[in-house]
């Protein structure tokens, strides 16, 4: 049985955190905490402020009110190198800030870890290496970074936080540029950081896999509002139609729900509940044609 992480103490706390969205008024005001063993995802449309709520969380930008604590601190009384160690950020776009291989690139997450001018052990070597193996990224280690595509330059992204081994990862959209093996595979990856006591929250696109991978969820509007809570109680229907200004046809795969955007042009479109289908692949797989 899974551990019950609600009573062990937060890694990081939100504390009525209003994030500062240039030129909006303010939105809700978050209040919420992240624990061990806890997966966040982050839904909600283009705009919605996904990255900035991230970029706030990591320090990189001010909150235009509230705080938060990292393991029971306010980040603010805490030294960035401190910081450093305990939230890892893996961002949307990855910038090539001066040309380096993959393995130096890798190797930055040790940065917090390291004293001014020393050079990397051969554990922080190791924990490159493991990485980059754990990505997929084996064998590539002294290619320059400007040469990788988008998907090995976002596996490498991941490689660098893990070397870093934070205890939250805030992942921007972390199956960006990835084909579906490799989103399924970082997911994997960020899972078992979580099972092993760290905490996740990561901001998506893709609703299913954010409700397969992720426990609680965070949903985004762009008028500000928001609402939290375990995944089970916020997966429905209507809110996330709501969220996306998008309907959706909603089905079942293995007992989770998947949902399916619908055209938006049809005039005779049907409200939610008649639209629900069974798609439970013991159903799909009795009906296929035989190959
Ligand atoms: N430095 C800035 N100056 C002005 N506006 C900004 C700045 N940074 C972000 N914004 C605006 O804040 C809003 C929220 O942006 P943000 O990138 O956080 O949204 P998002 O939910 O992550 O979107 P997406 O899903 O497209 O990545 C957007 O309207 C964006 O244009």
């Amino acid at each position: 049985m899974a551990p019950d992480n609600r009573s062990m103490p937060p890694l990081l706390q939100l504390d009525d955190l209003v994030v500062d969205i240039p030129g909006r008024p303010d939105g809700a005001a978050l209040r919420l905490a992240v624990r061990p063993g806890q997966c966040w995802g982050v839904l909600g449309p283009n705009g919605a402020g996904k990255s900035t709520l991230l970029h706030t969380l990591a320090g990189l930008r001010p909150a235009r009110r509230g705080g938060l604590r990292l393991d029971g601190h306010p980040m603010d009384d805490l030294p960035r190198r401190r910081i450093a160690r305990h939230l890892g950020m893996v961002f949307q776009d990855q910038q090539d800030g001066f040309p380096a291989t993959v393995l130096e690139t890798a190797l930055i997450g040790r940065h917090p870890y390291l004293r001014p001018w020393e050079m990397e052990s051969a554990a922080d070597y190791a924990a490159a290496q493991d990485a980059l193996e754990r990505t997929g990224l084996e064998g590539l280690e002294h290619r320059p970074v400007s040469t990788l595509s988008g998907g090995e330059r976002q596996r490498l992204a991941i490689a660098t936080a893990l070397t870093q081994d934070p205890r939250v990862f805030l992942l921007d959209e972390p199956t960006n540029h990835l084909d579906l093996h490799h989103q399924v595979e970082v997911l994997d990856i960020v899972r078992h950081m979580v099972a092993h006591g760290r905490g996740a929250i990561l901001t998506m696109h893709d609703v299913n896999l954010t409700a397969r991978y992720c426990d609680h969820l965070l949903l985004m509007y762009p008028n500000g509002d928001a609402c939290w809570g375990p995944t089970r109680d916020m997966l429905i229907p209507r809110a996330l139609e709501r969220l996306y200004g998008q309907p959706l046809a909603v089905g079942q795969v293995d007992g989770m729900p998947v949902f399916l955007p619908l055209g938006t042009e049809r005039e005779d479109a049907e409200p939610v509940q008649s639209r629900q289908n069974d798609l439970s692949t013991r159903a799909r797989h009795k009906d296929a044609p035989a190959p």
